[in-house]
C-alpha cells in the first residue's frame, strides 16, 4: 500500500552477546506519527539508528516504499527520502538559518547539483531553503547566525534541515529534549503539522507530548517489542504499566 512508506521487518542488532533489539517490526505511515516509547536502554536509539542506516541490523529487512533499502548507508537512505534527526543538535553554528536550509538542501540533490551547478539548482535550493524555514515557523530568522537562535529554535531549524532534504519519512530523535514548556508545545504543534503529509517516528521521553500527538505507540523493553496500538491501546496495556510503573501518564 503506498501510504505504507517504512517497513521494518524484524529488526535485530546484537552488541557481543547483548540484543539491543530482538526481531523489532513496525511500519510507518504517511499521515501518522508513530511513537517510540521504552525506559531508558530499551533500544529506542539502537532502532532509529537501524532505519536511518546509521547502524547495520544483524537479522531483518527495512523497506521504503516496498524497496529493499537493509543495505543502503545512510547519506543513500537520506536520499531516498529518510531523514533523521539526532539527539544532540546537528547544524552548522557559525552559518546562518538560511545558509543551513541551503546546504541541507543540496545534500539531497549532491549528483545534480555537481552536473548542473547553475543559477537554476541556485534557485532550487534557495526557494526550498525559504519553503521549508517557512514551515517549520524560523522564515523570520533566515539571516540570524544559527548558533545564536535559542535551544527551541535551533531543534527547529534541525527540522527544518531534514525537510530541506525532502524526507516523507522523519525520524526525529527527542526533539523536545532540553525544552521549556512553551517551546515544547510549540514543537509539538510543528509535527502535528508535519505528519499530516509525512510518516514520523518519534522517540521522545515526555509523556504529556507523546500521548497528545501520536496515532500509534510502540514500546520497547529490553530490546523486546513489548506492545504497539493507539495511545489509549497502550495507556490501558497491564504489561505497559508494569514497565512503567509510577509513570503518571499511564495511571490518568
Ligand atoms: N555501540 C554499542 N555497543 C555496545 N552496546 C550498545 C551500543 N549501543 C547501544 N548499546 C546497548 O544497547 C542497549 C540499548 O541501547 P539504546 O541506546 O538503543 O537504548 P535507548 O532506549 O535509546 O536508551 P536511552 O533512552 O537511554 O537513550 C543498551 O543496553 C546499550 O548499552
Amino acid at each position: 500500500m503506498s501510504d505504507q512508506l517504512l517497513v521494518a521487518d524484524k529488526l535485530t542488532r546484537r552488541f557481543g552477546g547483548l540484543s539491543a533489539n530482538e526481531a523489532v517490526s513496525l511500519t510507518l505511515t504517511r499521515g501518522r506519527l508513530h511513537a517510540l516509547l521504552g525506559p531508558n536502554g530499551a533500544g529506542k536509539s539502537t532502532c532509529i539508528n537501524m532505519l536511518s542506516g546509521d547502524l547495520p541490523p544483524s537479522e531483518g529487512r527495512i523497506y521504503y516504499q516496498g524497496r529493499d533499502i537493509t543495505a543502503l548507508d545512510a547519506p543513500q537512505r537520506s536520499r531516498v527520502g529518510i531523514g533523521r534527526s539526532y539527539q544532540r543538535t546537528n547544524i552548522f553554528p557559525g552559518f546562518t538559518v538560511l545558509e543551513n536550509c541551503r546546504l541541507a538542501a543540496q545534500s539531497r540533490h549532491q549528483r545534480a547539483w555537481r552536473l548542473f551547478a547553475n543559477a537554476l539548482g541556485l534557485r532550487d535550493t534557495l526557494d526550498k531553503a525559504h519553503a521549508v524555514m517557512a514551515e517549520v515557523g524560523l522564515e523570520a530568522q533566515a539571516n540570524r547566525i544559527a548558533g545564536t537562535l535559542s535551544h527551541g529554535e535551533q531543534r527547529q531549524l534541525e527540522i527544518a534541515m531534514v525537510l530541506a532534504t525532502d524526507a516523507d519519512v522523519l525520524l526525529l530523535d527527542e526533539p523536545l529534549a532540553g525544552m521549556g514548556s512553551e517551546e515544547a508545545s510549540r514543537m509539538v504543534g510543528l509535527l502535528d503539522t508535519l505528519r499530516r503529509s509525512r510518516a514520523i517516528l518519534l522517540v521522545e521521553h515526555d509523556m504529556d507530548a507523546v500521548f497528545a500527538v501520536a496515532d500509534e505507540i510502540t514500546v520497547l523493553v529490553n530490546g523486546q517489542l513489548l506492545a504497539t496500538g493507539t495511545p489509549a491501546q497502550i495507556r490501558s496495556n497491564h504489561e505497559v504499566q508494569q514497565a512503567y510503573l509510577g509513570e503518571e501518564a499511564f495511571h490518568a
